[in-house]
């Protein structure tokens, strides 16, 4: 059945084109990003979402969305789904964090000049027939200071603009190198340093706990007199109460914004203060990003969907279009030898080891440990894929250990995992064949070579004559028939193992007869 793909906010007509020629279904509904009942009552028909930032992807849509697999964010900002209730329910959450940042910071410097030359109140005033020449008063920006508050890709694109406008640009970003603000020609400061010097101030930070009202009232104390504020990054950056005062006492100059705490914003405090230039949210809005933005977020979900691709992920390590061919037998075979020492495992986790040797080591083993954590704690919870192994291991306190090294022994390649419970370690090693299909290739440090059907069953035994015959008549006098037989054996006489593919599942008396037998140690079916 094809996958289906709810639109719920306003998108290019692109996006629908896309996901139609990728064959997956698509429903163009944008009332719904504003409808959150209407929403909830359909988001469960859907295997993908793509929204901008009018659709609320809360908690409760999250939990009514019982077949969703994707959330697609065409633009930047993903403040408005909640993401850890999308990987606890394993759903991918992806934006496209470079279509619009051009046309973004491109509203920024627009921004900078409306307000310095006070444009859109001398537009209003031109047309109302005033004529006020003396009135509208500038200031040049060529030769003052901007400064940056956060410098990644809006940022930059803004200090790469403001420095061909002869500005000298400042930076406070904690994350900006050294070399970076070199290449990009930007002086990097602490916060206060940018506060004491700047004429401008532009923000382009997310909204995080750190960076909430991070102009202050305090902060803007430290301002120079007649600086100009810019915010085309996140309503809540400023404190908007502080701001109001700052303008009416004349402190800032002029201050333009697009965003704002609360959004629609149909009433707000800074609304009628003096240089108050105002947008609805508009920083993306241009012809060229909303169709960058669309095409991408169609691009990145019909990928997911229909090849399992993963790109701009933001709770899941991204796999190419190109890779994933190569890769998904992989991802088949972690998650099958983690499903393997999994359905042994009866206590608690610690730790789970994996080692990548040969040419597996070169892939991409972030998505291959997310692959073998899912098989790992598939047996022991009901839900959980590679979007949220990974968070539910670390809020689990399950130490995940990865190591990497060249080829060693018979095979090319190979992956081995190994469980450490408080009991007992458990180790299971595989690789994948030419044909494409895992193999298991060592158990518990045993060799043996054995391919993995739905019906398994797994015993360790004594090596001693005559387990074999019994075994077998048991499962015969069962009417269980043997797809395969793997051996596998430390020394003569010593532990052995063996793994079985049957073709149905073995009853529970059956199973206890096996175990009863006086050289077996364990039976365990497994299921793949
Ligand atoms: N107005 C709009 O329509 C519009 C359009 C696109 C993006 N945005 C918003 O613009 C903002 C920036 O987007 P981007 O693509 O440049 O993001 P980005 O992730 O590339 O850059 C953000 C930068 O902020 C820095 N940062 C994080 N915490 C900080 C802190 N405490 N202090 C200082 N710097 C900090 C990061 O190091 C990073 O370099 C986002 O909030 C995004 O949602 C708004
Ligand atoms: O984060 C973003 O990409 C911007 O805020 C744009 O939001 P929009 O897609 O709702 O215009």
């Amino acid at each position: 059945m094809a996958p289906r793909v709810l639109i719920s906010d306003q998108l290019s007509d692109a996006a629908i084109q896309i996901f139609k020629s990728r064959g997956v279904e698509v429903d163009f509904r944008p009332e719904l990003g504003k409808d959150r009942d209407a929403l909830l009552a359909v988001i469960g028909l859907y295997d993908g979402l793509a929204i901008r930032s009018a659709t609320k992807v809360t908690e409760k849509v999250i939990a009514a969305a019982t077949n969703l697999k994707v959330i697609g964010r065409a633009g930047i900002g993903v403040d408005n789904v909640d993401i850890p209730a999308a990987t606890a329910k394993g759903i991918i959450v992806m934006n496209t964090p470079f279509g619009n940042a051009i046309t973004t910071a491109e509203h920024a410097i627009a921004m900078m000049f409306s307000v310095a030359r006070q444009i859109p109140e001398a537009n209003g005033s031109t047309q109302a027939g005033k004529w006020e020449k003396t009135r509208f008063m500038g200031v040049e920006i060529t030769g003052k200071v901007l400064g940056l508050i956060g410098c990644g890709n809006i940022g930059s694109i803004v200090a790469e603009r403001a420095i061909g406008l002869k500005m000298k640009v400042l930076a406070y970003d904690p994350f900006l190198t050294a070399e970076r603000a070199l290449d990009l020609g930007v002086e990097k400061v602490d916060l206060d340093g940018l506060l004491a010097r700047a004429d401008f101030i532009s923000l382009h930070t997310p909204l995080t706990e750190k960076t909430r009202n991070i102009i202050s009232a305090d902060a803007l104390q430290k301002t120079k007199r007649g600086v100009y504020l810019i915010n085309c990054a996140r309503g809540g950056l400023v404190d908007e109460h502080a701001l109001r005062a700052a303008l009416d006492s004349g402190h800032v100059a002029g201050a333009a914004f697009d965003v704002f705490v609360e959004e629609p914003a149909k009433e707000n405090v800074l609304f009628g203060a003096p240089n108050m230039v105002c947008t609805p949210h508009l920083g993306a809005s241009t012809t060229e990003a909303q169709e960058n933005v669309a095409l991408q977020v169609a691009e990145q979900i019909s990928d997911y969907l229909v090849a399992g691709a993963v790109s701009n992920a933001l709770n899941m390590p991204s796999i190419t279009a190109e890779e994933a061919p190569r890769l998904v037998p992989f991802v088949r075979l972690a998650e099958q030898l983690g499903s393997f020492a999994g359905q042994l495992t009866e206590t608690g986790i610690k730790a789970v080891r994996l080692e990548y040797a040969g040419a597996v080591a070169e892939m991409n083993t972030r998505a291959l440990t997310a692959a073998a954590l899912t098989g790992v704690l598939t047996p022991l919870l009901q839900t959980v894929n590679m979007v949220s192994a990974p968070s539910i291991a670390r809020d689990r306190n399950i130490q995940v250990e990865e190591v990497r090294r060249g080829q060693t022994g018979a095979y090319e390649t190979y992956i081995r995992l190994t469980v450490v419970t408080d009991r007992q370690e458990r180790s299971v090693a595989g690789t994948v064949f030419g044909d494409g299909k895992p193999r298991i290739i060592q158990v518990k440090g045993i060799n043996m070579e054995a391919g993995l059907g739905p019906h398994m069953v797994y015993i360790t035994n004594e090596d001693k004559p005559g387990f074999i015959g019994r075994f077998g008549s048991l499962l015969g006098d069962a009417g269980i028939n043997i797809a395969t037989f793997n051996l596998g054996r430390t020394e003569p006489g010593g532990d052995a193992i063996a793994l079985l593919e049957v073709d149905g599942e073995v009853p529970a008396d059956t199973l206890a007869a096996i175990s009863a037998l006086p050289m077996v140690k364990q039976v365990k079916p497994l299921r793949f």
